[in-house]
């Protein structure tokens, strides 16, 4: 994974048409035993859920601190200055608005600040949604890249046909189509 540049912010779609001077990025290499985390997970499945061929839903992050570890980078994001104003107004109201560019951290951090401050325990779950079901994997993947977890524990994700988390995922990536049938179930969400 050393040669693949996650990033902040620019999220490029391959295929783009007519887009011709983004930059170049080599993808990781297939044959290599690599673990069932990071970036290779979602070009796995995205190649498995592409209707088009791999390069068309291809996701790249262009990550200015890279070369920094984890937990360096995860401090630099912009939403992580925020960090005690988001948890208090979490704690005071039930509905909270987050506005901020692409890329400072809304997905990733705000639920990782969540579990921090305890919003997980008596077994229950943090839930973000997402449209998209490539959106989920690469979010969940990321979360559980920083967390230093395994995809499928702590953090975990479920989109139609394909469950990666267990009883005891405490922070769950899903589409909105899931969201929609976990309450149909569950109509209070009493676990989340
Ligand atoms: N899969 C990934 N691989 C590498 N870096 C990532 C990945 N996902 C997120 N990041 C890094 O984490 C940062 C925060 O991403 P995040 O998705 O939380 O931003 P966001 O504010 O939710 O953006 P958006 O509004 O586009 O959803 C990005 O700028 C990027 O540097």
């Amino acid at each position: 994974m050393s040669s693949y540049h996650p990033g902040h912010g620019n999220r490029e779609r391959g295929g783009r048409a007519g887009h011709t001077d983004r930059r170049q990025f080599r993808r990781p290499d297939e044959a290599a035993d690599k673990p069932r985390t990071g970036p290779l997970v979602l070009e796995e499945r995205q190649a498995e859920t592409s209707t088009g061929t791999t390069t068309e839903s291809l996701a790249v992050f262009n990550n200015p601190y890279a070369s920094l570890n984890i937990q360096q980078q995860r401090i630099r994001l912009p939403i992580f200055k925020n960090r005690s104003h988001i948890l208090y107004m979490l704690e005071r109201y039930r509905t909270v608005i987050i506005v901020g560019e692409t890329g400072c951290g809304k997905s990733t951090q705000v639920p990782q600040f969540l579990l921090e401050a305890g919003w997980a325990k008596d077994g229950r779950q943090i839930a973000i949604t997402q449209p998209r079901r490539v959106a989920v994997v690469t979010l969940a993947t990321r979360v559980a890249e920083e967390k230093d977890c395994l995809l499928g524990h702590d953090v975990g994700y479920t989109v139609r046909f394909d469950d990666v988390s267990d009883t005891s995922t405490k922070i769950k990536f899903m589409t909105d189509g899931i969201l929609l049938r976990e309450l149909l179930v569950d109509p209070l969400l009493a676990k989340v």
